[in-house]
């Protein structure tokens, strides 16, 4: 997602929200995505989602006014949500993470787009991404994540780091002892991969593995081939340096894993039949 002309400095990427400019449609757009989604994700996603979700008062009453939100999200864990106009460089984005600034973009899908979108939309931004960053064993992931992007972008490691975010941040599933949950923001703010992700036969689900996760390609226009599966809720991985380079050096001498394709060594909680894809495969060919 690097724009190569696009400067690195986070300021130039800051907007102001535009609160104002919202339309009714937009906030109805915001209304029956957040009602159908808190619908859905009960019982599907970890706890402290929906505990984020209420603490930070982003129900249904339509698109929040980051101006509201953040002061709740900065109480709670030094966090601050800022507008931008839409996928940002790799190093601005790693430089706003490690200042505890989440890029959010403002505009909102269209009602056509309920169930899925390809590019992510405030509503995936914010509902999908902003509750957890409530909890401080998240939150202070999502900081370690962005001080390991700038670090990678030294090594020319960013391709392992977009993964990583890929399939924890967006697209990772947890072991509770409820049972499996969600904990991607991508899956949390899309009806229809919601379902897909956890009752779905056809993907694959693994468990987590941080050198497996980096190998992984991922695909960005369709649900997911492979979820990976956190120990649990607050079993982010460690991301020093000196654990990330020497894997950095191994992985540059390692194939990459396509999404569909199992290895030897993954510990698999459900093996998929790849159904879906097969399917989509066909209709696209
Ligand atoms: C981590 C990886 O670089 C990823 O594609 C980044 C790039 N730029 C981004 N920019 C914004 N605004 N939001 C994002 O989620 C990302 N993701
Ligand atoms: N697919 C997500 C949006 C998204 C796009 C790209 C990356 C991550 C998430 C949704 O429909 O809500
Ligand atoms: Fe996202």
């Amino acid at each position: 997602m690097n724009t190569a002309t696009g400067s690195d400095d986070p300021r130039d990427y800051m907007r102001d929200q535009g609160f104002e400019n919202y339309t009714e449609t937009d906030h109805a757009t915001w209304r029956t995505l957040a009602k159908r989604q808190r619908e859905i994700l009960k019982g599907r996603i970890v706890d402290q989602f929906l505990e984020g979700l209420d603490r930070l008062g982003i129900g249904e009453e339509g698109i929040p006014d980051f101006r509201v939100m953040n002061q709740r999200l900065k109480a709670a864990t030094g966090w601050e949500v800022v507008a931008v106009p839409g996928l940002i460089p790799d190093l601005a984005f790693f430089r706003m993470l490690a200042n505890r600034q989440f890029p959010a973009g403002f505009w909102i899908r269209k009602p056509d787009q309920l169930d899925y979108i390809e590019e992510p939309d405030i509503f995936h931004d914010v509902f999908g991404h902003v509750p957890l960053i409530m909890q401080p064993v998240y939150a202070d992931y999502l900081e370690s994540y962005g001080k390991a992007g700038l670090a990678a972008a030294e090594h020319g490691a960013l391709k392992y780091l977009a993964r990583l975010y890929w399939y924890t941040v967006e697209f990772g599933l947890a072991r509770t002892p409820q049972g499996l949950r969600i904990v991607g923001a991508g899956i949390a703010s899309s009806p229809g991969e919601t379902i897909f992700a956890l009752e779905s036969p056809s993907p694959n689900r693994v468990a987590f593995d941080l050198g497996r996760v980096m190998r992984t390609l991922y695909r960005i226009d369709d649900y997911q081939e492979i979820y990976f599966v956190l120990d649990g809720i607050e079993s982010w991985p460690s991301l020093n340096l000196d654990r990330l380079i020497p894997l950095w050096e191994e992985l540059a001498a390692q194939d990459e894993v396509e999404p569909g394709h199992l290895q030897p060594e993954d510990q698999i909680l459900t093996q998929g039949d790849g159904t879906y894809h097969r399917a989509k495969s066909k209709s696209a060919a």
